[in-house]
């Protein structure tokens, strides 16, 4: 089970000053959107740089133009690139077949899917690598949580790997450990704390 630290909204170069703090802890760095938006894919080729032990996640969050957007994370050197589930099917086969070429992987992030099973049955017809559940930030503030359509996935996916993602914390993290996702994926509970590094250490222990 692999840790997977989201930064999503520092400028870049408090950034890697943080995720040099907490790396010890983490498996996969994330270049969370906002943070793309900011700084681009020089984040992406920034972090691929000083941390080249670490994999690298490029949460795009792609909606159109798959194998040209995807494409671009993984010539920065990501080795996932994130995908909308809500996307056309035309578009994640596109984004599957840039993975492919650059031999990286895909994640379909399943945010505002509303028919969970179906949805998954095609991800996984169509070959994607990994599916993520996702209750996003606006939802968050709604009070909602991922554990039940993280529920829904265990019970679903039958070949794609499982990330989930959406307000965990060290003291919610063993629900989540327990339905054995292969990424659990964690972002204002370490980038918010007062002690960063207790808190990956927290949630990173609980995973093993
Ligand atoms: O993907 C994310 C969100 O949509 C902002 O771009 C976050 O990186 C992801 O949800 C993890 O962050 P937390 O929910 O704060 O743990």
């Amino acid at each position: 089970m692999k840790l997977q630290l989201a930064l999503d909204e520092m400028p870049l170069v408090d950034a890697l000053r943080f995720a040099d703090k907490v790396a010890e802890h983490v498996d996969i760095i994330e270049i969370g959107t906002p943070f793309v938006m900011d700084e681009g894919m020089r984040g992406v080729r920034e972090f691929h740089r000083f941390f080249p032990d670490k994999e690298i996640l490029a949460d795009l969050k792609i909606m159109d133009g798959g194998y040209l957007e995807a494409s671009y994370a993984y010539e920065a050197g990501a080795a996932y690139a994130t995908i909308l589930g809500v996307s056309d099917n035309l578009t994640i086969e596109g984004a599957l077949k840039a993975a492919r070429d650059f031999e990286r992987k895909l994640v379909v992030d399943m945010i505002c899917v509303e028919d969970l099973p179906s949805r998954i049955a095609k991800m996984e017809e169509i070959g994607v690598d990994i599916l993520a559940v996702h209750t996003g930030a606006d939802q968050q503030a709604a009070g909602r949580e991922p554990i039940e359509d993280l529920k829904v996935m265990t019970e679903n996916a039958k070949k794609a790997q499982i990330a989930v993602a959406g307000g965990i914390n060290s003291k919610t993290i063993d629900k989540y450990v327990a339905l054995k996702p292969e990424i659990i994926i964690v972002g204002s509970a370490i980038g918010h704390a007062e002690d960063p590094v207790a808190e990956a250490k927290a949630i990173k222990d609980a995973m093993l």
